[in-house]
């Protein structure tokens, strides 16, 4: 396909996706109808789709309107790509401009472009919470996020992942993030059906999901309870972490779990399932990586962010404090309580410390995540009983 011809995809799906169709659905149908397309068209018309979900209020903006046609141009505009060359009607690519749209390709562009790529209601909401760094994570939300591994340390040292990533295509470099963590800038396409991979050498994972899992208190024999396992990405780094910790996972929702048994005996970790509602208790370490907005992850999720609304933020808000409170009664009496969440907003995070503080926890560790250092936006805290409420 020419690139004008993937312009001219991203068009079509951006509008189904705006009448309401999922975009991993939109892309996956349109793969399907159209069979001519190699993976290379796929990766691009996926790139051009995604970034306009991430930047759609700018995109819509420098292009004047929400239609694919108008992101698309906003896009050019935004890359400083002449659309006279794509945008000229010939076999398959996207109409000429018309007058219309060349008077909005060509108005002054607003100011503040980046803080357009949040929804309206949230961004005052975020200049409070984000402060003097508003600006800076508004604009680090707007790129793609990069790909991270997680290195087994329980299977090998981050030199020996490397090398043997290396050897398969995958080229990934250390990040200052967590002592696990790598990078990768080339061949992320391999890694599912890598041997570093499938042997459990690495393990996908965001590099701040790693660094607060470091954070964990972890001692061999310590009873650990990840209360909010999904799909096992913490417990899993706790496993790595601490192997003669005994692990457990439960989650409301059991069908969440359904990938850990794999994930567990690929990385060669033994963490034992608790059904729904049934946890056990007098844990060392309780993990709450509770359900959230994932403001911190929109970057991957553009779709996310342009569906909360202040009643769902409400919402998760409280029953993030339910969670933390049912979670609080699980840790024995000299244990610690953490908290996670992959959100950068301070409902969802400090001031659901400050009201666990009200049924004695104190807080021991509290720290915020930057999308500015490369991984998602993302916060961990620990937690113990404060002196007297033991
Ligand atoms: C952020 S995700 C967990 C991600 C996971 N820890 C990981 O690292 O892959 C939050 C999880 O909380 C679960 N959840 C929601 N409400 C819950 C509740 N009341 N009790 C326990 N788990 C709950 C959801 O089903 C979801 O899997």
């Amino acid at each position: 396909m020419t690139p004008a011809a993937r312009i001219a995809a991203a068009i079509s799906l951006l509008d189904r996706i705006a009448s309401g169709d999922p975009a991993e659905r939109a892309l996956t149908n349109w793969a399907r109808t159209n069979r001519y397309a190699g993976s290379k068209d796929r990766a691009a018309i996926r790139d051009h789709v995604f970034d306009a979900l991430r930047c759609r209020g700018s995109f819509a903006a420098l292009g004047g309107g929400e239609q694919g046609r108008a992101l698309m141009l906003g896009m050019m505009r935004a890359q400083l790509i002449d659309p006279d060359a794509l945008f000229t009607g010939e076999g398959y690519a996207p109409q000429p401009l018309t007058d219309t749209e060349r008077a909005a390709f060509e108005a002054a562009a607003p100011e503040n472009i980046a803080a357009l790529d949040w929804p309206a209601w949230l961004r005052p909401i975020l200049q409070a919470d984000l402060g003097a760094d508003y600006p800076a994570i508004s604009q680090a939300m707007r790129a793609r996020a990069p790909v991270f591994l997680r290195v087994n340390l329980a299977h090998g040292t981050r030199d020996q992942a490397q090398t043997a990533l290396a050897g398969e295509g995958i080229i990934a470099q250390p990040h200052v993030l967590a002592e696990t963590a790598l990078e990768v800038t080339q061949g992320a396409r391999l890694i599912q059906r890598s041997q570093a991979y499938l042997n459990g050498l690495v393990e996908l994972q965001d590099a701040s999901s790693q660094a607060a899992a470091a954070l964990l208190p972890l001692a061999p024999g310590d009873r650990v309870l990840d209360y909010c396992a999904g799909g096992g990405g913490k417990a899993l780094a706790i496993a790595a972490a601490c192997p003669q910790a005994r692990i457990f996972a439960h989650d409301a929702d059991p069908g969440r779990m359904r990938d850990l048994p794999a994930r567990a005996k690929r990385a060669g970790a033994r963490i034992t399932q608790r059904p729904p509602g049934d946890p056990g208790a007098g844990y060392d370490v309780v993990l709450v990586d509770a359900p959230c907005s994932g403001s911190g992850t929109w970057r991957r999720t553009p779709e996310a962010k342009w569906r909360l609304d202040p009643a769902r933020l409400s919402e998760l808000c409280a029953l993030q404090a339910q969670i933390l409170m049912a979670a609080a009664d699980l840790v024995a009496p000299e244990g610690a309580l953490a908290y996670m969440t992959c959100s950068v907003l301070q409902a969802e995070n400090e001031d659901q410390l400050n009201k666990i503080a009200d049924y004695g926890w104190s807080v021991e560790i509290a720290r915020r995540f930057s999308p500015q250092s490369g991984g998602d936006g993302f916060f961990a805290a620990v937690l113990r009983r404060s002196q007297g409420a033991r």
